[in-house]
């Protein structure tokens, strides 16, 4: 299915201005909406979600109307919120099972064979027996795509899955995902860009409730190629290039700082060009340096 939204507006009560006037087509697949810390991603998640309402705009999923009707979005939509909160002392298999009755399946039998195959499918089911308690980040998290997956939604939206898993549980949740994404529509928001980078056909990058850019990610990195250089510098002359550049990044490579700067041509002074990665694009997005558009967003 594919989501289409026109011009949402969110202001709060205290006169913050979360989205202003987003506009986006997510068509079926993978879809990473990325953007750092209350650019107003779960405000837009919430809404879409239908637990929020907005103040102006339109959100289509097919030709459901997603702001007016809203159980009947409920039924096509799974959603793992940011902050989704397991019961600690009941095991895995109950507290499915306990939503699955909630979304509605009746009859013990069938329930029995949705809970054994999202467990199956999201690799918890040697654990299923387990108090939620004892579970790891990574298990929770998986566990939470469980409970959204309850009912066959075609909408998935996960909010920020990643943050604070490690390595290998990421990318066990990855391979979750992208098997969910297959043959779905699956919205993610983050603000990690390598969870985008690995998984997404489609993205969209959004700052202070704005759309930034959008497209698929191989072709916005293509349309920042030439614009991105890389030097190392001693740490002390740092705030020098950042008064004389458009310094987007700067990391520590084996114990030297590593700087990559935007300029339209060679700035000279030692720089080289760089590969660029989806990284580049995003800072450089952020620093309000770059919107290319690739694609209607
Ligand atoms: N209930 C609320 N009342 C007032 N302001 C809010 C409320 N919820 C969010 N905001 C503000 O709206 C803006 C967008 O917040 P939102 O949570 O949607 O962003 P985000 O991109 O999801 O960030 P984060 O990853 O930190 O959750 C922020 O400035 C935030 O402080």
């Amino acid at each position: 299915m594919e989501l289409r939204i026109r011009n949402l507006s969110k202001t709060y009560a205290n006169g913050v201005v979360a989205l202003d006037k987003v506009t986006l087509n997510i068509p079926p697949g993978m879809f990473g909406l990325l953007g750092p810390n209350g650019a107003g991603k779960s405000t837009l998640m919430r809404i879409l979600a239908t637990l929020q309402e907005c103040d102006a705009g339109s959100v289509f999923l097919d030709d459901i109307d997603v702001l007016d009707e809203k159980d009947e979005v409920r039924r096509m939509l799974g959603y793992l919120p940011q902050d989704f909160g397991v019961y600690p002392r009941v095991t895995a298999y109950e507290l499915l099972d306990h939503f699955a009755q909630l979304k509605g399946i009746a009859n013990r039998n069938r329930r029995r064979e949705v809970v054994d195959g999202l467990l199956q499918q999201t690799n918890l089911f040697e654990v299923r027996h387990q108090k939620l308690g004892t579970f790891s980040g990574g298990m929770r998290q998986r566990f939470g795509v469980a409970q959204a997956l309850i009912g066959d939604p075609q909408l998935i939206i996960v909010d920020e899955p990643t943050a604070g898993l490690d390595p290998q549980e990421r990318v066990r949740f990855h391979n979750l995902l992208s098997d969910i994404g297959a043959d779905k529509t699956v919205l993610l928001s983050t603000h990690i860009v390598s969870d985008v980078a690995d998984l997404c056909a489609n993205m969209a990058i959004i700052n202070k409730g704005h759309v930034l850019l959008c497209g698929e990610p191989a072709r916005l990195i293509e349309g920042i190629e030439e614009n991105i250089w890389a030097r190392f510098v001693d740490k002390a002359d740092l705030p020098l290039f950042q008064k004389q550049h458009t310094v987007i990044s700067t990391r520590l490579r084996a114990g030297r700082t590593l700087i990559h700067v935007y300029a339209e041509g060679d700035p000279g002074m030692g720089f080289e060009e760089a590969h660029a990665s989806l990284e580049d694009v995003y800072f450089a997005t952020i620093a309000g340096r770059h919107n290319f558009q690739a694609g209607n967003c």
